[in-house]
């Protein structure tokens, strides 16, 4: 059902078309502008980050506004990163009626996080990232949040579908990658939401899809080295159609020690002849503990 409008809300078509044309601005490709302007879609995102007036919400790339006001409508406190700097005084009017609302100009890839949630969240009782992500740097992004550890309870985005599917992807499926174990290794994903292209100012050529990473109080599986963990992953996938031994040997190993990943792989229990897409997380994980007994480290 459509929520009626807030006479202050962007997220219309009509809207976001006069308050482009009232400031002057085009839509940069460069920067993956591309307007989210569907109220219900809006409703989905904000539900979907289980948020309350006790709860913070970091934005990433707020445009005009259209998330930021739904989102202020709903959490205690709602930061929001743009790197456009034409989009500030959009935001300073379309969040003039929410105080609990601030706007920081800079690039997510770059913000001092620790500096920011110290500033901003210090007595919120859980954060979540919420965002409508500029799909050329979706994954630095996501994997800026997980690797340094943001102290996150949700991480909703919306990113483009063939993404959200390689992040949520099973063992033994096409979409299945190191982009996958990484993200489940930190969270339980679940895409909430399939998103047409129509929804957009301006459209974009992919199709959309709503994420929500919930992420774990600790990993699925034990490891000694994350590092070494994550390397093993990534060198596994080197070549898709590999056999986990051949990516593995090329990586970690020569001639005269390929010895050692045959018996790594044994005492591993997996069959040097599988590939890397068939490996679940756990299995990656006995598989580390036995290159690491046989002496491979980072
Ligand atoms: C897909 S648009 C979403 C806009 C708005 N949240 C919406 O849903 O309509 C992505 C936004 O991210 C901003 N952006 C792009 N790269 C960024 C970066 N590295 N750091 C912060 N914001 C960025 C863009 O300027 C743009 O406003």
């Amino acid at each position: 059902m459509t929520k009626p409008h807030s006479p202050a809300d962007v997220a219309s078509p009509a809207r976001t078309k006069d308050v482009l044309g009232r400031y002057g601005i085009t839509a940069k490709k460069s920067l993956g502008q591309n307007f989210l302007v569907d109220l219900n879609i809006l409703g989905n995102i904000v539900n979907a980050a289980e948020l309350d007036e006790s709860k913070g919400a970091l934005e990433i790339g707020p445009g005009l506004g259209a998330l930021t006001q739904q989102l202020a409508k709903r959490a205690g406190r709602v930061v929001a990163v743009e790197l456009d700097q034409r989009m500030l005084p959009v935001l300073e009017e379309t969040l003039s009626a929410y105080g609990n609302a601030s706007v920081v100009h800079g690039d997510i890839l770059k913000v001092d996080l620790d500096d920011l949630f110290q500033r901003y969240f210090a007595d919120v009782k859980g954060v979540s990232v919420v965002a409508n992500l500029p799909y050329y740097v979706t994954t630095p992004i996501v994997m800026r949040l997980l690797e340094e550890h943001i102290p996150l309870e949700n991480i909703v985005v919306m990113i483009q579908k063939e993404v959200a599917d390689r992040m949520a992807a099973k063992p033994g499926t096409k979409d299945y990658g190191s982009l996958s174990i990484a993200v489940q290794y930190y969270c339980e994903p679940q895409v909430v939401a399939i998103v047409p292209r129509t929804v957009f100012i301006p459209q974009p050529n992919v199709d959309s899809a709503v994420i929500r990473l919930r992420l774990r109080k600790a990993p699925p599986v034990q490891v000694s080295d994350e590092e070494l963990y994550f390397q093993v992953v990534q060198a596994s996938f080197t070549q898709r159609r590999k056999t986990i031994f051949n990516n593995l040997l090329t990586r970690f190993f020569g001639k005269e020690t390929r010895h050692l990943l045959e018996q790594a792989l044994e005492k591993a229990g997996i069959d040097p002849i599988r590939r890397g897409e068939t490996l679940s997380l756990e299995e990656f994980a006995r598989l580390t503990e036995a290159l690491q007994e046989a002496g491979i480290s980072v």
